[in-house]
């Protein structure tokens, strides 16, 4: 038999932290102190930050403390990004992802250049199926390196939720909840409009080096009840579980936090 490694990643999913700010200004201020910690981290670990966002409240909440601070805590150039999904539309159109992040987000940067920033290819809008394979080759090309990978490893991901407990564009009961093959999937009957889509599946999502879902307002209350209290469920966001070492994060302000039975943590970096 052989010895037991006392450091051996362990198979049981990392146990949700949940944190609860007294309103969104603050959950936005640790927000962007918990990013900062995880770009620091990624710099000294690989000389690099990837990082994947979701569209939704979450771009203007991610960046109202990350522009025009005067710390020099940012180190743009080694950023990478991703979107977790995307409509399928052009991007200067007001349903883009990519849009909506560079209007709240990455005009306000003038040190982020566009290479840095994985958008979908245009000319494919009218194939779903190219367009996610050719999404996934900018994964590819982003996380293989000269050695093939399993999985890419994201130094985060951060992601919202719907009303209906989805999170990117994995919707509940939709097959791509069971997706093990494909990094990046079409979707063409998304319930949320518009229909189609590209998202990010588990095998992503579950193998982040730390995820965190930003959460703000009333509205998302019970369904944050929901996921954290009753994960037997199976919500398409009580299933991001990524195995230790990855962690999984919930940011969230005391209004969508209220009715969770699940433990608050004290937030520190
Ligand atoms: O493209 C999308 O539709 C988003 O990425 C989606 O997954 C979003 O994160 C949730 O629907 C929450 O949206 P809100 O933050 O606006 O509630």
């Amino acid at each position: 038999m052989p010895p037991v490694d006392a450091k051996a990643p362990s198979q049981t999913p990392a146990e949700p932290i949940l944190f609860s700010f007294p309103d969104s200004d603050q959950l936005s201020r640790n927000l962007a102190d918990f990013v900062i910690k995880a770009q620091n981290d990624a710099i000294s670990r690989r000389n690099k930050f990837t990082l994947a966002t979701s569209g939704g409240s979450l771009p203007k909440m991610l960046a109202k403390y990350l522009i025009n601070r005067d710390d020099n805590a940012l180190r743009w150039d080694k950023w990478e990004i991703f979107f977790c999904d995307e409509r399928l539309v052009p991007l200067d159109h007001e349903d883009s992802n990519y849009y909506l992040c560079h209007q709240e987000f990455f005009s306000k940067v003038p040190e982020l250049k566009r290479s840095q920033i994985h958008t979908i290819d245009e000319s494919l809008l009218d194939d779903p199926e190219e367009l996610s394979d050719a999404y996934e080759k900018q994964l590819v090309q982003a996380f293989a390196g000269k050695e093939a990978v399993r999985n890419p490893v994201f130094d985060l991901i951060l992601l919202g939720m719907g009303p209906d407990g989805h999170t990117c564009s994995l919707f509940p009961g939709h097959e791509l909840l069971t997706e093990q093959d494909r990094w990046v999937a079409p979707i063409e009957d998304s319930p949320k409009p518009p229909a189609k889509r590209i998202t990010f599946t588990y095998p992503v999502l579950n193998h982040a080096h730390r995820l965190a879902f930003v959460l703000a307002g009333e509205g998302k209350q019970e369904m944050l009840s929901k996921v954290l209290d009753q994960p037997e469920l199976g919500l398409p966001a009580s299933r991001v579980r990524p195995s230790p070492p990855g962690d999984i994060y919930f940011f969230t302000d005391n209004a969508a936090s209220k009715t969770t039975k699940y433990e608050r943590s004290d937030f520190k970096l």
